[in-house]
């Protein structure tokens, strides 16, 4: 970042601006009383516009690292233009300064602040209000929050005298300093105003002014150039050195009737970045060729051509100087042409030409004759200046060719006194020189004698030096080829048990899959074997019924035979021929089931205890299944005829009336088709069961298949390998021949 920057700020007015016009950071100004006056361009580094607010000015000035970096900020323009404004603000529109200390405390750091008042050649204290007679007396408060600052701003604007300089001067952490001058309105004294304390009070003004002006100028050119800070009370208390930011903001306040001092303020932060206005554009434009005295013509003229002869005195000291410098150089033996000494010996060569460099630099008396030229330079921006300030006040023109008059023989004692002790300086560096080149002629004579021996030591040393590259080389194909052999022996090893590991999942995988196929078997034929069961139970028991329903036909055929007579013998005596008699229970057909399953109705009829039992217990059995039956009719409900099958040994099926076996009948129907839902159920369960041995076996075969795919990438890859090895092996047996 460049340590000098030019912003300037125009402040908004109601009225008519057709004056100005700004176009990002050129500005265009016109005489809005003259309609064929041309444009005049202005180029800063920023131009901020009326609509432009106090935080983007805040932004722009303090994007550099202000906590090392020292800054100096100065706000220049005629009164009312808002050079206060941009560096204070007010309390709804705080200005740079406020902005930074709320931003220095936000960030939690310390910041202390002292504010000083200029005025002529006077510096006064404005937190004690005791006049100093320097500038670095002052107090120093500590800023504890936001408010305090603004307190401090506002009474120190009560306090401010008019046309005075004012510096407020900020410490963070103790490391830095940040000064803030809002400098006194730089507009020109009333014409009519020819002597006495305002006119005093303007001429110096003016003069520190155009003082600074030098000073940011020479500053603009080299920062680290000595600055004429001392010509004014005003420099000589800024911080404008190598190590400061330095802004000038220029403050214009654009209403038509401002016209000239607004060019002024453009023509004056212009020339602190070394861009001229010719005298001759800014007469035409003031219109006071006219009036130029002869007699002041008559003075600059001689003044001109006393800095003309000075020029030439500084020049020839200049030419001489150089002139006993090459004849010095000369007689050292140091103007050899160092270029054409051989590339071997670049490095002495370098130091050669540092040497040459430090003794250029040692001697180097172009220092002091800069510092002529620059004073030229000076006095002649001050006579142009004066020429300026001539057109608009011939009294403050006279004033001012007396002060340059001064000027002029402060210079004259100036040049007398740096030629003289110039000359001691020459003397003194000369014997310093004698000195210095015995010690570089020693040393280049040391490093000759190095050199030599190392040039007739060079080709043993190439000899060794190629026996030691040819160790080397066999150094590095024996590790090649060691490196080689271990990453062929570990791919080896990798191969090894990458393949072993996969034919284990491999085996593993399969011999799951098999145990699942199996177990699925398995559930089938179970599966199978139990319906093949069910479905002779069934049999059996419909089997069953359907003798049990022949019998109790025919023996229902009996009673009614016997009931009417039927028979022949009447009611007392008869005999029942056999094709009525109904079929005895097939014992032998249902044993085998009746064995297996105990609730079978014929094996409890079998059993030898049945009849005798039934006998007795055939009432109370009747009764329970009446009284059964009957809460089953009553409840309409669908509860099922619990039978106790240990009690159905007991049981005369057939002393039983009709509706009781029915009820036994029903009874036994709905066993069969609780037995035949509970098949369903379980034939469900195994379907599940099938299904889901079936998604398992697939999850199996999935897993498999990747497996297997992941298998043949990595042999893919391994043979690609294997054919990159193959490859490299015949290359790198070539290298290990060659
Ligand atoms: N950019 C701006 N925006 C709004 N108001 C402004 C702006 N610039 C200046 N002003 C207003 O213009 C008036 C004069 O401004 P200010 O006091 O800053 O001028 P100044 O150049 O410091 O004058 P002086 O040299 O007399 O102190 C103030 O009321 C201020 O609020």
């Amino acid at each position: 970042m460049n340590n000098y920057k030019v912003y300037l700020r125009v402040r908004p007015i109601e009225y008519d601006q057709s004056m100005l016009s700004i176009d990002q950071n050129v500005i265009s100004i016109k005489d809005p009383t003259n309609k064929q006056a041309e444009w005049q361009q202005y180029r800063y580094d920023k131009i901020f516009p009326a609509s432009s607010s106090q935080q983007e000015l805040f932004e722009s000035v303090f994007n550099f690292d202000y906590e090392n970096k020292n800054g100096c900020i100065i706000s220049y323009g005629q009164s009312g233009s808002g050079k206060s404004y941009s560096l204070f603000g007010n309390v709804q529109n705080p200005g740079i300064v406020p902005l930074l200390i709320q931003q220095i405390l936000q960030k939690g750091s310390n910041v202390q602040v002292s504010f000083q008042e200029i005025y002529v050649d006077q510096i006064r204290d404005l937190n004690t209000n005791l006049i100093t007679e320097e500038f670095t007396k002052r107090q120093i408060l500590l800023i504890n929050d936001f408010w305090d600052m603004i307190k401090i701003v506002r009474n120190t604007d009560i306090k401010r005298q008019m046309r005075t300089h004012i510096i407020l001067t900020l410490e963070i952490n103790s490391n830095t300093k940040l000064q803030f001058v809002d400098l006194a309105g730089s507009e020109r004294v009333a014409k009519n105003i020819t002597e006495g304390e305002k006119f005093q009070e303007a001429i110096l003004i003016t003069a520190s002014h155009q003082v600074l002006n030098r000073c940011l100028n020479s500053f603009n050119q080299n920062p680290s150039k000595i600055l004429p800070k001392k010509e004014s009370k005003l420099t000589s208390a800024l911080i404008i050195e190598n190590n400061t930011q330095v802004f000038l903001i220029g403050a214009i306040n654009p209403s038509q009737s401002n016209y000239e001092e607004c060019l002024l303020t453009l023509q004056y932060l212009d020339r602190t970045k070394n861009i001229q206005v010719s005298i001759k554009k800014q007469q035409s434009m003031l219109g006071l060729d006219s009036q130029i005295n002869v007699q002041q013509e008559k003075e600059i003229k001689k003044l001109k051509d006393e800095i003309e002869e000075f020029k030439i005195k500084i020049e020839q000291l200049n030419a001489d100087r150089k002139k006993r410098f090459l004849e010095l150089q000369r007689l050292l033996g140091l103007d050899i042409d160092l270029e054409r000494l051989s590339a071997k010996n670049a490095k002495d060569i370098t130091i050669f030409k540092n040497q040459q460099e430090a003794l250029l630099k040692n001697v180097s008396l172009s220092q002091q004759i800069d510092e002529y030229h620059y004073e030229n330079a000076q006095l002649k921006k001050q006579l142009e200046d004066m020429k300026r300030d001539t057109h608009s006040k011939l009294e403050r023109y006279q004033q001012q060719v007396l002060e340059q008059k001064e000027i002029n023989k402060k210079l004259k004692d100036q040049l007398q006194l740096s030629k003289m002790s110039g000359d001691d300086a020459l003397r003194l560096l000369s014997s310093d020189r004698d000195q210095f080149i015995k010690k570089l002629q020693d040393e280049s004579k040391n490093l000759l004698e190095d050199k030599v021996a190392s040039i007739l030591n060079l080709p043993q040393t190439a000899q060794t030096k190629n026996v030691e590259n040819q160790k080397l080389q066999e150094l590095k194909k024996q590790i090649k080829t060691e490196i080689e052999k271990d990453f062929n022996k570990s791919l080896e090893i990798i191969k090894a048990e990458y393949n072993k590991s996969l034919e284990h999942y491999k085996f593993q995988y399969e011999q799951k899959l098999n145990a699942k196929v199996e177990e699925i078997e398995n559930f089938l034929n179970q599966f199978k074997k139990y319906r093949e069961k069910k479905k002779s139970q069934i049999n059996e028991i419909v089997e069953e019924l359907l003798d049990l329903y022949d019998i109790i036909t025919k023996q229902g055929k009996v009673i009614d035979k016997i009931e009417t007579g039927g028979y022949s013998g009447g009611l007392k005596s008869f005999s029942i021929p056999k094709q009525d008699k109904p079929n005895l229970p097939n014992k032998v057909k249902h044993k085998q089931y009746a064995l297996s399953y105990q609730f079978s109705l014929f094996h409890f009829l079998d059993t030898n205890s049945v009849t005798a039992t039934l006998t007795k217990k055939a009432s109370t059995i009747e009764k329970t299944i009446k009284t059964a039956t009957k809460q089953l009719r009553q409840s309409q409900s669908q509860i099922i005829l619990e039978i106790d099958y240990n009690q159905l040994d007991s049981i005369n099926f057939m002393s039983m009336d009709f509706s009781t076996v029915r009820a036994y009948a029903n009874k036994l129907r709905e066993m069969i088709k609780e037995l035949q839902d509970q098949i369903t159920i379980n034939s469900d369960k195994f379907k599940q069961q099938i299904a889901q041995l079936q998604r398992e076996r697939d999850d199996a075969q999935q897993k498999y298949n990747m497996e297997s795919r992941k298998y043949n990438q990595t042999r893919v890859v391994i043979e690609s390998q294997n054919r990159i090895l193959q490859k490299v092996r015949p290359l790198s047996s070539v290298s290990r021949k060659q």
